[in-house]
């Protein structure tokens, strides 16, 4: 099991804590195919952001994750009501077997993708808070940054990007990322309601500017 993503620095307990909103981007303009970035060693937060659709495939290994980042809780909330939309959280290893906590049935890939489900409503809302909670290995990790695309089949509906910055070594790390929703014409807030899990995400995880983790989701409004 996962759960998604992070930062307030209390530098007295080594435990970090914020809320971050995404910052403003420009993307870039020359288009890049999933395929072409499958060949390449190193993946960027530029190449990311030449993607023209969704992914179908992940653009690194589990073993990119090389700071051992675990997503620990995820919690979506509406800002204007405060009313929770989604909450996970992982257990804790005395919560779970008594051993390591992921499942020794499921592969590694199977934590990367999520479906939701929300309601129709969902697409109406303004901002919403999503706070993550994750820990980190022994290693620091630099310039921690999240890069999250949005499509609706083959349409960008928005990009968030959202910086975490240095994570100090085997801290535990709190943030709420502040999603501002984009303008959805009513017509195509519909066609999304009627086509569930056509509505995608990529989250990319960039430490130092390369990639070490990928993401993916997807979203049906028919809660
Ligand atoms: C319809 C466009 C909406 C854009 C804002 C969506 C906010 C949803 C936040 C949850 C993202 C979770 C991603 C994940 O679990 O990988």
């Amino acid at each position: 099991m996962s759960v998604r993503s992070g930062t307030t620095k209390d530098k007295g307990t080594g435990i970090l804590s914020s809320t971050s909103k995404s910052v403003p981007i420009r993307l870039p303009q020359e288009a890049v195919s999933e395929e072409s970035l499958l060949a390449k060693d190193t993946i960027t937060p530029e190449d990311v952001l030449r993607l023209q659709k969704p992914t179908q495939n992940y653009l690194c290994s589990t073993d990119a994750n090389i700071y051992n980042i675990d997503f620990t809780r995820f919690k979506i909330r509406d800002l204007e009501t405060g009313s929770v939309l989604f909450e996970i959280v992982k257990p804790t290893t005395e919560e779970g077997s008594g051993e390591d906590t992921e499942s020794p049935d499921l592969p590694p890939e199977a934590s990367r993708m999520v479906r939701y489900h929300f309601t129709p409503k969902f697409l109406k809302l303004k901002m919403v808070g999503a706070t993550v909670e994750f820990t980190i290995g022994p290693k620091p990790v630099n310039n921690f940054r999240m890069i999250e695309r949005h499509f609706f089949r083959n349409k960008l509906l928005k990009t968030f990007d959202f910086e975490f910055g240095y994570c100090i070594p085997n801290s535990k790390n709190t943030c709420e990322h502040i999603y501002e929703f984009p303008r959805i014409h009513p017509d195509m807030a519909a066609e999304m309601i009627r086509s569930p899990f056509e509505t995608r995400s990529d989250s990319f995880y960039f430490v130092d500017n390369r990639l070490v983790m990928h993401n993916q989701a997807e979203y049906a409004y028919d809660a």
